[in-house]
C-alpha cells in the first residue's frame, strides 16, 4: 500500500520580498514517479530545493512520512538529487564518484564497496568502475550521476532537468531508462522538466505550474483530457480554445451557436473557455459540420495534415486530418459532445464574479 510521503502544506517561498511560490499545497505519494512541469521560473527548482533541505520555507510546513521537517537538514534527510550538470568530479573515475559520500560518512571499505557495485547495477553500469568521467558519455555520466544518488538508499529521488544536456535520441532513449529504473526500484522519482512531452511520457503524476502557482495536478491523462484553464491546455499539447457560456448542464454555446456537451459541472450562463484538440477535429462536407470554415493554410506533418482553417465568425481552427483538403476549400468540421473540454477562465476569482455579474445583467 502506498502512503503519502511528502505533503506541502500551504507553502510559501519568498527571497527579497519576491514571492516565488504562493501557498502551494501537495501530496506526494510513495513509489510513484512525479513530474513537476513549468515554463522557466515558475518555481520547479523552488519546491525540489525545499523538499531536499537546501532551503526553508517562509511559512507553511512541509512534512515527511507524517513529520515535520521544515528545518531538518538535507543531510538527515532520505532524499538525493541529481542536478542538471550532473556535478560529478571530473578528476575521480566512476567507482570513487558513487563512493564518496559513503567515504565522507566513513562507512567501512567493505561496505562501500558493496553499496558502490550493486547502484553501478542498477544503472547498467558494471564493470565501468575504474573508467574515468571524461571517458564516458553524455548518458552514461547521466547514470554514474544517478547511482552516486541512489548508493544512499534515499525513500526520494529528485531530479532536476537531468536530461536536458543530452540530444534527442538519448533523451528519448532515457526517458525509458528511467522510467524502467523507477518501476524496478519502487522508490518516489520527482522530476523536473518544461518539457510537455517528456512529462506526459514519464509520469504517473504531473503537477503543471505557473508563476508559483500549481495550476492543476492529476495523471497525464487527466491533464491532456481534461485541462483545467487555457494555460494547462495550451501548455500540453495543441489547442482550439474559444469564448463560451454554459446554457444548461450538457448545453454550451460557442461562435453563436449552441452545442451538446458532457456535463461540466458549471453554472448556468457561466462564461467559459472551450478547448477542442485538433486531432478531434474532423472535416466533413459543409451540410454535415458542426461548424463551416474556410481553409487557410495546410501544413503537411507526415501522420497528418495541419490544417488551419476559419469560420464564420473568424475564429481560427486548427485541426489534424489524414485527408487533404484545398486551401481556400470551404469545409465541414464535425466533433461530438465529449470532445468539446469546458473550462475556467484563467483570471482571478474576482475577476471571474466580475464577469458573470456582468452577464447576468445582459
Ligand atoms: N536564491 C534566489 N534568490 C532570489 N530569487 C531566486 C532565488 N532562487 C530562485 N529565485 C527566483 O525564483 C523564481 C523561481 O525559480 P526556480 O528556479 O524555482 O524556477 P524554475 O521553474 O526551476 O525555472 P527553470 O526552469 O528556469 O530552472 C525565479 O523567478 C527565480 O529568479
Amino acid at each position: 500500500m502506498s502512503h503519502t510521503i511528502i505533503r506541502f502544506d500551504n507553502v510559501v517561498k519568498e527571497y527579497d520580498e519576491t514571492v516565488v511560490l504562493k501557498e502551494v499545497s501537495f501530496e506526494i505519494e510513495q513509489g510513484k514517479f512525479y513530474t513537476l512541469l513549468g515554463p522557466s521560473g515558475c518555481g520547479k527548482t523552488t519546491i525540489l530545493r525545499l523538499i531536499a533541505g537546501f532551503s526553508e520555507p517562509t511559512s507553511g510546513d512541509i512534512y515527511f512520512d507524517g513529520k515535520k521537517i521544515n528545518t531538518v537538514p538535507a543531510n538527515k534527510r532520505k532524499v538525493n538529487t541529481v542536478f542538471q550538470d550532473y556535478a560529478l568530479f571530473p578528476h575521480m573515475n566512476v567507482f570513487d564518484n558513487v563512493a564518496f559520500g559513503l567515504k565522507i560518512k566513513k562507512l567501512p571499505k567493505q561496505e562501500i564497496e558493496v553499496k558502490v557495485k550493486d547502484a553501478l547495477r542498477m544503472v547498467q553500469l558494471s564493470g565501468f568502475e575504474e573508467r574515468q568521467i571524461s571517458e564516458m558519455s553524455g548518458g552514461q555520466r547521466q547514470r554514474v550521476a544517478i547511482a552516486r544518488a541512489l548508493v544512499n538508499e534515499p525513500d526520494i529521488l529528485l531530479l532536476d532537468e537531468p536530461l536536458s544536456a543530452l540530444d534527442l535520441k538519448l533523451r528519448t532513449a532515457m526517458q525509458s531508462e528511467l522510467r524502467d529504473l523507477q518501476k524496478r526500484l519502487g522508490i518516489t522519482f520527482i522530476f523536473v522538466t518544461h518539457d510537455q512531452e517528456e512529462a506526459l511520457a514519464m509520469s504517473d503524476e504531473i503537477f503543471v505550474l505557473n508563476e508559483g502557482n500549481i495550476e492543476q495536478s492529476g495523471t497525464p491523462g487527466d491533464i491532456y483530457d481534461e485541462p483545467i484553464n487555457r494555460f494547462v491546455a495550451n501548455f500540453i499539447g495543441e489547442s482550439n480554445i474559444v469564448d463560451g457560456v454554459m446554457r444548461e448542464d450538457n448545453l454550451v454555446e460557442f461562435v453563436g451557436k449552441s452545442f451538446e456537451c458532457v456535463d461540466s459541472g458549471m453554472r448556468k450562463n457561466e462564461p467559459v473557455e472551450i478547448m477542442i484538440r485538433p486531432e478531434d477535429l474532423s472535416i466533413v462536407p459543409i451540410e454535415k459540420g458542426k461548424l463551416v470554415a474556410t481553409v487557410d493554410t495546410i501544413l503537411f506533418r507526415g501522420v497528418h495534415y495541419e490544417i488551419f482553417c476559419v469560420d464564420k465568425e473568424g475564429n481560427a481552427w486548427t485541426v489534424h486530418s489524414t485527408k487533404r483538403s484545398q486551401e481556400g476549400q470551404e469545409i465541414g468540421i464535425y466533433f461530438e459532445p465529449e470532445d468539446i473540454h469546458v473550462m475556467r477562465f484563467g483570471e482571478s476569482e474576482e475577476d471571474f464574479d466580475a464577469r458573470l455579474e456582468s452577464y447576468d445583467e445582459d
